[in-house]
């Protein structure tokens, strides 16, 4: 997005992902709902003023880098998103009702960053959580990993010669079920759905729950069972009900990206470590923390290198 790569120590790249996840967590809080609801009551102190100041802290930085990429701008050596945007820009610059203006600017690269990195690592430490409580689950992966890639790295086209490793990780995304309520919609017009008028402006929250737990479609909804998405012959099959990144014109735009995200990932993590218990711990806890997602709640794991 801004054409470069972050250190995993960098100290602008860490205090980033403080300002997305601690805003993801807060966001489910009894004082933000409240506020939600109630606007005029932002004066008072909570953490709906932790949020917004979090906010203003992550628009300063964006707005920071694309002046950066504005002033070494060149149209023929693109360098990334906000170059791209930039160009357009340009392009557009002429007429009237801009679309590439700077505060769409600002929007759709915090979208990004917000919808893109907390999304795949919260679904991530699920599926490593999942492998602890699971180990019969863990060892049956690190098995096909061991036939099909050895000590390879994964690429995302070996997806299809590991059907079961494929079926972990759509049953760890179906599972954890990070964004039950998916985003809010607004019907664009009237609408009569299954007899009923829902009139243009009317608030729609699409329950992915519903789907994602749908005992007509998975035969163990409530439970981890990766053969919701196997046959007996142990070959991968689609459901249509998995839609953790929804549906319709407005799904998830980054899925193809969070798919090859979450395989290669999760697959070079359990290639390189078994996730067992730390000593003394006999069970792991699935109930899930609050916030805009559902993550799991912090946990020790113990990674244990693998030769
Ligand atoms: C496991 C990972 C992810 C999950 C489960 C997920 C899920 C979702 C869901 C449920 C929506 C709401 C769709 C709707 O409004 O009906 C959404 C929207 C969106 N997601 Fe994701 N997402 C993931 C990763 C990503 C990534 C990696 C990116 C980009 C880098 C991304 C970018 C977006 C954007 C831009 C939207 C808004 C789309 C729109 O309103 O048109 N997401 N996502």
């Amino acid at each position: 997005m801004l054409g470069k790569r972050y250190e995993y120590q960098d100290p602008t790249f860490l205090r980033l992902l403080k300002l997305v996840n601690e805003n993801i967590r807060l966001l489910g809080s009894p004082m933000v709902s409240i506020y939600n609801v109630f606007p005029f009551m932002g004066f008072l102190p909570g953490d709906h003023r932790t949020i917004l100041n979090n906010v203003d802290e992550i628009i300063s930085f964006i707005r920071t880098e694309f002046i950066k990429s504005l002033k070494r701008l060149d149209a023929n050596d693109q360098r990334s998103f906000i170059d791209v945007f930039l160009v357009k820009q340009k392009e557009e610059q002429p007429h009237a009702n801009m679309y590439f203006h700077n505060d769409n600017l600002v929007s759709v690269v915090r979208n990004l960053f917000s919808a893109g990195m907390e999304t795949t690592s919260t679904s991530l430490r699920w599926g490593l959580l999942l492998m602890m409580k699971y180990p019969g689950v863990q060892k049956k992966v690190q098995e096909e990993i061991e036939q099909v890639l050895g000590s390879a790295q994964a690429k995302y086209e070996h997806r299809k010669e590991m059907p079961y490793t494929d079926a972990v990780v759509h049953e760890t995304q179906r599972f954890a079920n990070i964004l039950p309520m998916s985003l809010p919609h607004e019907t664009a017009a009237d609408v009569n759905f299954k007899g009923y008028f829902i009139p243009k402006g009317t608030h729609v929250t699409p329950l992915l729950a519903s789907v994602l737990q749908d005992e007509s479609h998975f035969e163990k909804p409530k439970e981890f069972y990766p053969e919701h998405f196997l046959d007996s012959e142990g070959n991968f099959v689609k459901n249509e009900a998995f839609m953790p990144f929804s549906a319709g014109r407005r799904v998830c735009a980054g899925e193809t990206l969070a798919k090859m995200e979450l395989f290669l990932f999760f697959t070079s993590l359990l290639q390189k470590f078994t996730f067992r218990l730390p000593p003394g711990v006999i069970d792991v806890d699935l109930t899930p923390a609050v916030g805009f997602t559902t993550p799991p709640m912090p946990h020790l794991i113990c990674a244990l290198p693998r030769s």
